[in-house]
């Protein structure tokens, strides 16, 4: 299972306790960048850039997807490249959920958080970061999920999807 969608529809949150229900190890897919580059995310947009970090993470996603059953939360960022588009869609081990939620209802879940350096840009950057990315969710996903419900009701849902069609 890997989660996709914008930053605080909840793909941490929710994946963390999906994979509970599920038996499974979960991977953060921030976490692991952070980790494994001993540099936390805000560092690595301040010395390489956005572009930079984006490189890190589809390297990353690239590495991990074939090669667990966890269920991964990916960072809200990782529809940019068509490469990770198509590494998502076409995988052979993971089912893609799309974690969808109206913009408004994200933002006031994350607009104090300063780990998220794009929020820098401000709320009508962001929101329009927003609707460029949800055609590219998309598109690269095999299932769109409610995710203004609970964090549990989204995790029940994703639960029930994964046991019957999931791969
Ligand atoms: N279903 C939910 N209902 C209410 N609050 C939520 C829900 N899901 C997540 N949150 C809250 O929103 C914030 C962001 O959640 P989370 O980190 O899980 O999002 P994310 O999609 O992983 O974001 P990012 O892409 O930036 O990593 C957290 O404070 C979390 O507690
Ligand atoms: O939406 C984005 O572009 C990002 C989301 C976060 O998960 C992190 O991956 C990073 O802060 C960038």
């Amino acid at each position: 299972m890997i989660l996709t969608g914008f930053m605080g529809s909840g793909k941490t949150t929710v994946g963390r306790r999906v994979a509970e229900l599920l038996g499974r190890e979960f991977i953060d897919l921030d976490h692991y960048i952070v980790e494994s580059e001993g540099r936390t995310i805000p560092s690595i947009f301040e010395s390489d850039g956005e572009s930079g970090f984006r490189a890190i993470e589809k390297a990353s996603l690239k590495k991990i997807i074939n090669s667990t059953d966890a269920v991964i939360s990916t960072g809200g960022g990782i529809i940019t490249y068509e490469e990770s588009r198509n590494l998502l869609k076409d995988n052979e081990h993971h089912t893609v959920y799309y974690l969808s939620a109206p913009f408004e209802l994200l933002y006031e879940r994350i607009k104090d958080d300063e780990n998220r350096p794009m929020l820098k840009q401000g709320y009508e950057a962001v929101s329009a970061l927003y609707e460029s990315r949800a055609p590219f969710y998309e598109e690269s996903c095999h299932y769109t999920v409610d995710a203004a419900l609970s964090a549990e009701e989204t995790a029940g849902i994703l639960l029930a999807l994964e046991n019957t069609g999931g791969k």
